[in-house]
């Protein structure tokens, strides 16, 4: 499903090339729960966004269903990200003037030519998965950290994507809303078989992954099957 091969990221900083990814490789198949761990700086956010379509590699190539994404130019990337994945953020990036069911919707007018009744139906169905129906005309202000990512990760589903990458998606959530969160992605991925990739530095979700690829310096220094990955 996702296949990169030799990535290197290259920053120009002043006079200087800061190397933060080094000759990576890695593949995840369809339907994985998996997270990228490692401490700060090690390049956690970097890889998701490369392999999320949201930035490039300096050099290497990315398969994402069978498609060389490197090869496609910004505005063919920017409609293979709409079409085939989800992001979610640690600051939840709603947008503040629309209502819950606006902010759902907005991925479909803005990328998927649907007809108006074929959107109500997929964000109505969504607001209904994520426990905030009846929140739906409430603008972000009005309602709590944990119901906004909820509004996130139905957002990041409206397409139907096949991947989601989630960078720290627990971080601004109190412990017990970010166990929750949890259970519905872990809910999501188990009923549409939708691939989670995560950047975490929280236990929380190192605990419920199937897969952890640790991240020191732009380099994978270790890749396993956790227990729960094994077994299921
Ligand atoms: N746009 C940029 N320009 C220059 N350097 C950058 C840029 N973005 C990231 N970096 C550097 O790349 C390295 C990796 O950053 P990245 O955010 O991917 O790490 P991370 O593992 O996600 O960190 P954290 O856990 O703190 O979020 C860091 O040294 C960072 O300073």
């Amino acid at each position: 499903m996702i296949k990169a091969n030799n990535l290197k990221k290259v920053y120009r900083v002043g006079e200087l090339d800061l190397t933060v990814i080094d000759n990576l490789s890695i593949s995840i198949n369809e339907g994985e729960f998996i997270s990228f761990i490692g401490p700060s700086g090690s390049g956690k956010s970097t890889v998701l966004n490369m392999l999320g379509c949201l930035d490039t590699p300096t050099f290497g190539d990315i398969e994402i269903n069978s498609q060389d994404i490197t090869k496609l130019n910004k505005t063919q990337l920017a409609n293979f990200r709409g079409e085939h994945i989800g992001f979610i953020f640690q600051s939840f990036n709603l947008i503040p003037v629309l209502t819950v069911y606006e902010n759902i919707e907005y991925p479909l007018i803005m990328i998927q030519n649907l007809a108006e009744e074929e959107r109500k139906l997929r964000v109505e169905k969504l607001l209904k998965e994520v426990g905030m129906f009846e929140h739906k005309d409430k603008t972000p202000d009005k309602i709590s950290g944990g119901q906004m990512q909820r509004v996130a990760i139905a957002r990041a589903l409206v397409t139907n994507p096949k991947i989601v990458f989630a960078d720290e998606p627990t971080a601004n959530l109190d412990s017990k809303t970010a166990h929750m969160i949890i259970e519905l992605m872990k809910k999501i991925q188990k009923e549409h078989n939708t691939t989670f990739v995560f950047a975490t530095h929280d236990e929380k979700i190192v605990e419920n992954v199937d897969r952890l690829i640790t991240l020191v310096d732009g380099n994978i220094v270790e890749d396993v099957y956790t227990k729960r990955g094994q077994h299921e």
